[in-house]
């Protein structure tokens, strides 16, 4: 089957109206990489341009993270941590166009992103137990929108999604990522603050996941010097030549 792509929505780049891409029945795209790489924002893009789910995976250690601290539950306490994640009641949105995260009811889209979230979702990301619960719920998520989905995170090219028809890590320099971080907080962050949420973060997130280098069979994007469009063109001709994507005149 092929399947035009839309419009895309952000049009700085290259219009190429040609562009077809070759979908069997299943399109499963697994996208990981560090913090401020660009995961989310080009992520959903490319579900926009492709007609494709979308599933932001960190969103749901952040909901964990959030609830855990609104029911003063210890994070250190790892039993307690994971039964959190195991009874946890949880909505997300699954379509790129939306975007709510909602714990037992709470809409919590705008909380989770808070700076204190960011400086506590380790402790949900290094345990264990959490970190199984939540990939079961992934999987299930995956399954329900009929492995016609692109999913973000740290672990999806090896092992929430290893058999997906497109795997690739989105990584760009520390310096690119620490800016766009700053920017996105709007400049409310101090240097030392972004490098504890980014930085640090993600030292502490790599001892349980290695989310730096590409496994085997899986792409890397580098966008530190690409602009926004660019670097969803990249990804998605990375999707194109691992799904074998004839070029089309
Ligand atoms: N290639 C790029 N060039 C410039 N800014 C970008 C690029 N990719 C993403 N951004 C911006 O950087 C910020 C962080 O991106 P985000 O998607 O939240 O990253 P991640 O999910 O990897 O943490 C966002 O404001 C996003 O719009
Ligand atoms: N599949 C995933 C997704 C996120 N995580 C962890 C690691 C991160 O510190 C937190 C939050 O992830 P999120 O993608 O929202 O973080 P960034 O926006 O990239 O800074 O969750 C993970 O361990 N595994």
């Amino acid at each position: 089957m092929f399947v035009s792509f839309p419009e895309p929505v952000v049009k700085t780049a290259p219009v190429r109206t040609t562009e077809r891409i070759r979908l069997g029945k299943t399109l499963v795209i697994a996208i990981d990489g560090p913090s401020g790489s660009g995961k989310s924002s080009v992520s959903k893009e490319v579900a926009r341009r492709l007609g494709l789910a979308f599933l932001d995976t960190g969103a749901m250690y952040r909901a964990v993270t959030w609830h855990c601290l609104n029911a003063k539950i210890d994070l250190k306490n790892a039993a307690a941590v994971e039964a959190a994640a195991r009874t946890m009641r949880f909505e997300q949105n699954l379509t790129p166009d939306a975007d709510f995260v909602k714990v037992n009811g709470i809409n919590v889209t705008e909380p989770i992103r808070r700076p204190e979230i960011s400086q506590n979702v380790s402790a949900v990301a290094t345990n264990l137990g959490a970190r199984k619960e939540l990939v079961r719920r992934q999987q299930a998520i995956i399954a329900e929108c009929n492995q016609r989905i692109v999913v973000e995170g740290r672990d999806i090219t090896t092992v929430v999604a290893p058999n997906a028809e497109a795997r690739l890590i989105l990584t760009a320099s520390e310096e690119a990522r620490l800016r766009r971080r700053g920017r996105q907080l709007g400049g409310t962050q101090t240097a030392a603050q972004l490098a504890e949420q980014v930085l640090a973060r993600d030292a502490k997130d790599s001892t349980v996941v290695d989310f730096q280098r590409a496994a085997d069979g899986v792409f890397t994007v580098d966008s530190s010097e690409l602009d926004f469009a660019q670097t969803v063109d990249a990804v998605i001709n990375v999707v194109r030549r691992a799904v074998n994507e004839v070029p089309t005149a």
